[in-house]
């Protein structure tokens, strides 16, 4: 965890100790997202990928309803909803859980299979479940800080969308659509949360804890990005039952 604070911050140098921690955690720099942006992994690791990241895609909406089962301010409430809505969809709006099952289409996974989680490797499951209790166990300005990796994630969704379009001819435009759409939404809650972060963190242990609310967050992504790599990179330990590209379910 971080460094212990012995003086309270100024909201400009609460953003910047925040910036620091996404500089040198957020999981842009993890050696399988080299790979996969660089097109160099193979048609079953990337399989792979999109197949655990659908259950981190399949939580947020339940950490945004654990999250919001703790707010006492409505106008909080009034603006987190929106991340629901954007995750499962409403009305016509399909959302952004629809579009990760696109993407696990086109890769030729069956939405069955996928939405199961039965593939997922069991360190995936473990770190998405520890993100939904971390924001239901923590206060609100603690857990609303837990998403700030999101300032950060507009770069690496630009990396990804040209790297997966230049470097794999089983990738088009049509399966990115998820990671179009993020490059507005990810502004707009980064900003908001970070600016209500803020405004609330203001005493030591408040800021102690959204500082360690991040560093746990880029936890949560890196070890999910070890899983896969010790699965399926090197030394390519499958765990039982994981999903096995030399044996597909579908
Ligand atoms: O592709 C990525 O690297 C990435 C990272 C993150 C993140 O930093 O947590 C999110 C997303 N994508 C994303 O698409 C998304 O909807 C999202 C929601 C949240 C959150 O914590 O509430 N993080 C992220």
């Amino acid at each position: 965890m971080n460094k212990p604070l012995t003086a309270v911050l100024s909201p400009a140098e609460l953003e910047d100790a925040l910036r620091t921690i996404g500089h040198e955690r957020y999981h842009n720099r993890h050696p399988f997202h080299h790979l996969l942006h660089g097109g160099k992994l193979n048609f079953g690791q990337v399989q792979a990928w999109a197949l655990n990241r659908y259950c981190y895609q399949a939580a947020i909406p339940r950490k945004d309803a654990a999250l919001i089962s703790r707010i006492h301010d409505r106008e909080l409430r009034r603006e987190w909803v929106q991340r629901i809505l954007d995750h499962d969809g409403y009305g016509d709006e399909e959302g952004g859980i629809e579009r990760w099952l696109v993407l696990t289409d086109g890769l030729g996974l069956s939405r069955d299979y996928v939405i199961s989680r039965q593939g997922a490797l069991p360190a995936t499951v473990f770190a998405v479940e520890a993100y939904v209790d971390f924001v239901a166990r923590h206060p609100p300005v603690v857990a609303v800080a837990s998403c700030l990796t999101e300032l950060f994630a507009p770069a690496i969704h630009k990396e990804r969308i040209v790297g997966l379009l230049e470097n794999y001819d089983f990738i088009d435009d049509k399966v990115l659509a998820y990671f179009r759409r993020r490059l507005s939404q990810a502004p707009r809650d980064a900003d908001f949360a970070l600016d209500y972060v803020k405004r609330h963190a203001t005493t030591l242990a408040e800021q102690q804890g959204v500082l360690d609310a991040l560093t746990f967050k880029c936890n949560v992504l890196w070890a999910q990005l070890d899983a896969l790599y010790a699965a399926y990179v090197a030394p390519g330990m499958i765990p039982p039952g994981a999903f096995d590209p030399s044996q597909p379910p579908c």
